[in-house]
């Protein structure tokens, strides 16, 4: 979408970052560890979250744990920046929904970023959440997703999520279609959003449908390349691509 047509600029200063999934599909190296502790390319994918949020200017993430817990705490006590706060889910998991919900008292009136603790790209020319932070536009959008093109991904193999249209707008796909983006678990939404979400385990995908019936839902185009690890067999081919363009 256009990027140089701006009108309230917004700079989050405040993360939450998705961490306490079971990690099933990463299974059976997440038989002991959770997901975002798995190592790619030399450190673990929460720290190449949390390092990114730092270089955006990010300066508090809250940091949701349900699956062995205690392990993500006391990993990030061995970081400075940004400065964590955990949301402890471990008597009661949320879904992807649900725990923005419960985190909403520490994420402030502000939009925020919002990242899946275990996606991974390599940054273009300019940092992507820098150009998610100048394109967001609360009076237009409670939702922009980044929005990886599923052609020149690593590790992807699905139909994608959205279609979207020239100034960003997303269309949801419908079932047997094949659409070329998909979403690449880094956003930034607006907390007024979550205002009337349902109590309890939901999932966001919930509120992406809400963001879209009224027109606020909106995705930006990954300028770079995102790596899907979903997978054991996926972390190889994320470290060759992650490793070539740091050489
Ligand atoms: O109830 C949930 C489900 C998932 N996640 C997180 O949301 C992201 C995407 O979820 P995914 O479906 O990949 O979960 P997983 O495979 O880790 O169970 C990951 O960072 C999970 O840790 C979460 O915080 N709470
Ligand atoms: C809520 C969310 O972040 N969903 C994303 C997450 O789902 P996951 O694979 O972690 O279950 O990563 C996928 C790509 O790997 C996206 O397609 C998912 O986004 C789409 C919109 C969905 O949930 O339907």
């Amino acid at each position: 979408m256009t990027e140089n047509i701006r009108k309230m600029p917004v700079t989050p200063h405040k993360a939450m970052v998705l961490a306490a999934g079971l990690g099933v599909r990463m299974r059976p190296l997440t038989n002991t560890m959770p997901k975002p502790l798995v190592s790619v390319a030399g450190q673990p994918l929460l720290d190449h979250v949390l390092d990114k949020l730092a270089g955006a200017g990010v300066s508090e993430a809250v940091v949701n744990v349900h699956y062995l817990p205690d392990q993500i705490i006391e990993h990030v006590k061995t970081r400075s920046r940004p400065r964590v706060i955990i949301s402890d889910e471990r008597d009661q998991v949320l879904g992807t929904g649900g725990a923005v919900v419960k985190a909403l008292p520490l994420l402030g009136d502000a939009p925020f970023y919002h990242l899946n603790a275990d996606t991974m790209w390599i940054d273009g020319v300019r940092s992507n959440l820098a150009r998610l932070a100048e394109t967001f536009d609360p009076a237009r959008m409670d939702i922009l997703l980044l929005m990886a093109p599923t052609a020149s991904s690593i590790g992807y193999g699905g139909r994608g999520d959205y279609s979207m249209l020239p100034d960003g707008a997303l269309r949801k796909r419908r079932e047997h279609q094949v659409v070329p983006f998909v979403y690449a678990g880094a956003a930034i939404m607006s907390p007024a959003l979550f205002a009337d979400a349902p109590a309890g385990e939901f999932s966001l995908t919930k509120m992406f449908d809400r963001a879209n019936e009224q027109e606020r839902l909106f995705g930006l185009r990954l300028d770079g390349v995102w790596m899907h690890v979903g997978t054991p067999d996926a972390i190889q081919a994320a470290e060759e691509a992650y490793l070539e363009s740091v050489a």
